[in-house]
């Protein structure tokens, strides 16, 4: 990692549209990308196969350092995601998952266990990194910075399309339930709460097209298309 490689962080709420935007970018720009939401995905499920208790800190810390996530690339989808050996990309996305992030990221050694591990990410021509605390804590000195928003009820319904195109059976009342208790969870924890960054550009997202958004993020980092 050097100091000098450019990073465009892009954090926001669930479904605001960073994985999308980001790899979108990351693709026209060149540029490597993060999936730090994988990773605390990755230990939340992988605590869950060590049948281990989400209350249970110090065993979350030890499945934290203990797995294993690699990225893999596949042809212009999205990248599969690989957790100790195991192609866990499906198992990833569910709700399940996202809710046992949430809660293992609250505890402040995991996080702290990811830094270095997110940091190493950071590599020429550059690096666009998606989460929660991308602009705030782990790339504080990214030269770009954007925080995604979206209304709730928006992002549920972006939730429940993507799930439903899966042909996974969810409901649109619980999904908002859900979106809505993750997202005053990932704020209201004391390290490293969801909060845009003091220099980062908010774009609210409802109602726009995601190329709409892609241009505006390029246009932050390479300025406006000729
Ligand atoms: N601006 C947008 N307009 C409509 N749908 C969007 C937009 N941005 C993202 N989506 C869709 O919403 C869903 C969730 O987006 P995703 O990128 O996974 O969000 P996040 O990473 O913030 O949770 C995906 O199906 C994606 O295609
Ligand atoms: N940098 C990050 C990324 C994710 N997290 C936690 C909090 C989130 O609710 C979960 C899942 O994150 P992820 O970005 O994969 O979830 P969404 O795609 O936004 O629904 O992980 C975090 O605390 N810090």
């Amino acid at each position: 990692m050097t100091a000098s490689t450019p990073v465009l962080t892009i954090d926001g709420p669930s479904g605001s549209g960073k994985g999308t935007i980001s790899r979108i970018v990351a693709q026209r720009l060149g540029w490597h990308y993060l999936d730090s939401g994988a990773l605390y995905r990755a230990v939340g499920i992988a605590a869950g196969w060590s049948d281990i208790d989400l209350s249970d800190a110090s065993a979350l810390v030890r499945c934290t350092f203990d797995t294993v996530v690699r990225f893999r690339d596949d042809a212009g989808g999205e990248p599969r995601v690989i957790v100790n050996d195991v192609d866990a990309t499906d198992e990833l996305r569910t709700e399940t998952a996202g809710a046992a992030a949430s809660a293992i990221a609250a505890i402040p050694e995991v996080r702290a266990a990811l830094k270095d591990r997110q940091r190493a990410f950071r590599q020429l021509p550059g690096l666009v990194a998606d989460g929660r605390d991308m602009g705030t804590v782990i790339f504080p000195d990214a030269a770009h910075k954007v925080f995604l928003t979206a209304s709730a009820e928006e992002r549920a319904e972006r939730r429940y399309k993507q799930l439903k195109d899966k042909g996974v059976s969810v409901t649109m009342d619980g999904l908002l339930r859900e979106i809505l208790a993750r997202d005053a969870r990932d704020a209201s924890r004391t390290v490293a709460p969801l909060r845009p960054a003091d220099d980062a550009v908010h774009i609210d997202t409802t109602g726009l097209p995601i190329e709409v958004v892609v241009a505006r993020v390029l246009d932050i980092v390479v300025g406006p298309a000729p």
